[in-house]
């Protein structure tokens, strides 16, 4: 018969005292005499020579056995103590705190698997918030959230007392410097106010819609071209990030790194950038001072970060120094609309100029926002289009109608004409309302920022009653929130583009604080409204052309990094979308 858990604490004390009672049976004194150390030094070779037959008559080496035996029982009933006690804190805390280690343990195990998933199960058994014990030694202790009503007191209500702090900072400041994703306070405010005129100006816009015209008509279309032409199949995602990189050079810095032409030429910075970023995000799953002792050591994912940030580095400095010639040769910075240049025309608090460190910060980080975000977001959203057809379809009927409205349009054309010289006009992108709902419910399922995290500077209580420590770390988990049926419902991890669409399926968009994906309050993304019409555009000037297939049995999984990567990206095959099928939905 097993013994119930419950008994097996009181068991355990009850054989410490009873071996007490046989230890002071037998006890013998320090001051025994030197026959009796004889005696115990022949009993313990005795032990170890005999066999136990030959022991039986011996009442002492019986003892001595059943000392260890009883030594054994004991430590087994402490572990097996431990082990109960630490999975019955799951019931309360969500998952098993052990001693010394805390929940890293199933952190560790979750890694290995997907951690979106982990933490969206952990959050769910605790109604939307838990606290994450980490080992004694670490500074892993944190609050995870995906409660919209805690988001509105952090992203907003509260704004001030919860910046991205100092752990953040530290964690990832190798990388991000102290650009705008990695600021706060002054530092912060600075950059938003210059880059936030900047996004809003008209000549800003004109800049983003003309730069991304040209790439998607002179580089993407006709490289996607050469590949059906091919017959092979491509990394869609590998694609796009040629794309958005591409383009957030051209209205960032005002460079043109002509990553997406044909024969898709290797690019260094790339490699390096996403390595770069995969290792930082590792640095937040182990304790601190581990990582910082590999740093020391250079050893690792250390070593690793430091080549990639040196890849990082060499561009960055590159298109420094090259607007910095441009800028000394031509004199034209006020001519310039791009943001180095004006950042390159403002002074510090001091009254100087940028140093290159900083300016470097601020490259970088734009790569971050600009370059991986709408990229691995049009990823997920094909790769859900191909789950489910039904929604393609409404698509390429969407965009139909608007191209039928186009004055410019002759319907009479050629087929194998119609689609060259096909563009699309900002107000026409504007007009497509279910493409847009579509987009958005690819980036409630699968935001390209997964978490985000913020720090306490005072002590306070969230909405949902978690009282929060000062220097209390809050992660705040996005992707999880898409996948919550308190907020979204029953079908929430289902695909539907019409749960945006209200009155005459007009697209209607939702609390920041429940979509979380650009975040919200007075850090909502500065890029949102051109990375609608990056990834319409270019969605759409796919969709009217191709059918984009996922090839069979293809792994898709999202990487662990700061943005949501698919790991293994998305092997594709286009087949080219036939003319009269596109004419029929004109007609009809
Ligand atoms: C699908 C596309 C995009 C998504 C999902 C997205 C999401 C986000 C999120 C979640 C943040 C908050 C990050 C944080 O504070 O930790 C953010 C901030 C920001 N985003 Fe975006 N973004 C997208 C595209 C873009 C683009 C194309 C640009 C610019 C070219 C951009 C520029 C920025 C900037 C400058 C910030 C910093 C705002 C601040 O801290 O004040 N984003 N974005």
């Amino acid at each position: 018969m097993t013994t119930p858990p419950q008994m097996l604490l009181p068991l355990f004390f009850f054989k410490l005292t009873n071996n007490n009672k046989h230890m002071q049976f037998f006890h013998i004194p320090y001051h025994s005499n030197t026959k009796t150390m004889t005696k115990l030094s022949n009993l313990n070779l005795n032990l170890n020579l005999t066999t136990p037959q030959q022991d039986l008559p011996n009442g002492n080496n019986i003892f001595t056995l059943m000392q260890h035996i009883q030594m054994l029982e004991i430590l087994l009933a402490i572990t097996v103590f431990i082990v109960i006690h630490s999975l019955r804190q799951k019931k309360h805390y969500g998952l098993p705190i052990w001693p010394l280690l805390g929940m890293l343990p199933s952190l560790f195990f979750a890694l290995r698997t997907n951690l979106y998933e982990w933490i969206t199960d952990v959050l769910k058994q605790q109604n939307g918030t838990f606290r994450f014990k980490g080992p004694w030694f670490s500074s892993l202790n944190c609050i995870v959230t995906a409660d919209p009503r805690n988001l509105e007191h952090l992203l907003k209500t509260k704004f001030s007392l919860f910046p991205k702090g100092r752990y953040f900072r530290d964690t990832v400041r190798d990388l991000l410097g102290d650009g705008i994703f990695n600021a706060d306070d002054e530092t912060w405010q600075k950059q938003r106010k210059t880059a936030s005129i900047e996004f809003h100006s008209a000549k800003f816009r004109k800049l983003t819609t003309e730069s991304l015209f040209e790439l998607v008509h002179s580089r993407l279309l006709p490289v996607l071209e050469s590949t059906v032409k091919e017959n092979v199949s491509i990394d869609l995602q590998d694609i796009l990030l040629r794309l958005t990189f591409d383009n957030v050079c051209l209205i960032a810095f005002g460079v043109d790194p002509g990553c997406l032409r044909p024969g898709l030429p290797k690019i260094p910075f790339a490699k390096a950038f996403e390595d770069a970023t995969e290792v930082t995000v590792l640095r937040f799953v182990i304790p601190t001072c581990v990582w910082k002792a590999m740093r020391f050591l250079n050893l690792g994912m250390e070593k690793k970060l430091k080549e990639s940030i040196k890849g990082v580095d060499e561009f960055a400095e590159n298109v420094i120094r090259t607007r910095k010639k441009e800028l000394s040769l031509f004199c034209d910075e006020k001519q310039r609309s791009d943001l180095l240049s004006i950042f390159m025309g403002l002074k510090d608090e001091n009254g100087e100029a940028y140093s290159d460190k900083f300016l470097r910060d601020i490259c970088v980080n734009f790569i971050l926002a600009g370059r991986d975000t709408s990229s691995v977001a049009l990823s997920w959203f094909f790769w859900l289009l191909d789950q489910n057809p039904e929604v393609e379809e409404k698509i390429v009927e969407e965009i139909c109608r608007v191209v039928k409205q186009k004055e410019d349009i002759d319907m009479k054309m050629k087929k194998e004409e119609f689609f060259e010289g096909l563009t699309f006009r900002p107000e026409e992108i504007k007009k497509m309302d279910y493409l847009h709902a579509a987009l958005s419910e690819a980036l409630r399922l699968y935001p390209s920022v997964p978490v985000d995290h913020k720090e306490v500077v005072e002590d306070d209580t969230f909405p949902d009653g978690t009282v929060l420590k000062k220097g209390t770390k809050v992660i705040y988990a996005i992707y999880s929130m898409g996948r919550m049926e308190a907020i979204w419902g029953k079908d929430c991890r289902e695909f539907k583009p019409e749960r945006w669409l209200r009155d005459n399926a007009r697209f209607m968009s939702e609390s920041a604080y429940k979509f979380t994906a650009f975040n919200g309050g007075p850090r909502l993304c500065l890029g949102k409204d051109f990375a609608y019409y990056q990834m319409k555009y270019a969605a759409a000037s796919i969709i009217l052309r191709y059918r984009v297939k996922v090839v069979e049995n293809h792994p898709v999984l999202p990487k662990l990094a700061l943005t949501m990567y698919m790991k293994h990206g998305i092997k594709v095959n286009l087949h080219k979308r036939d003319a009269e099928e596109i004419h029929k939905y004109l007609r009809g």
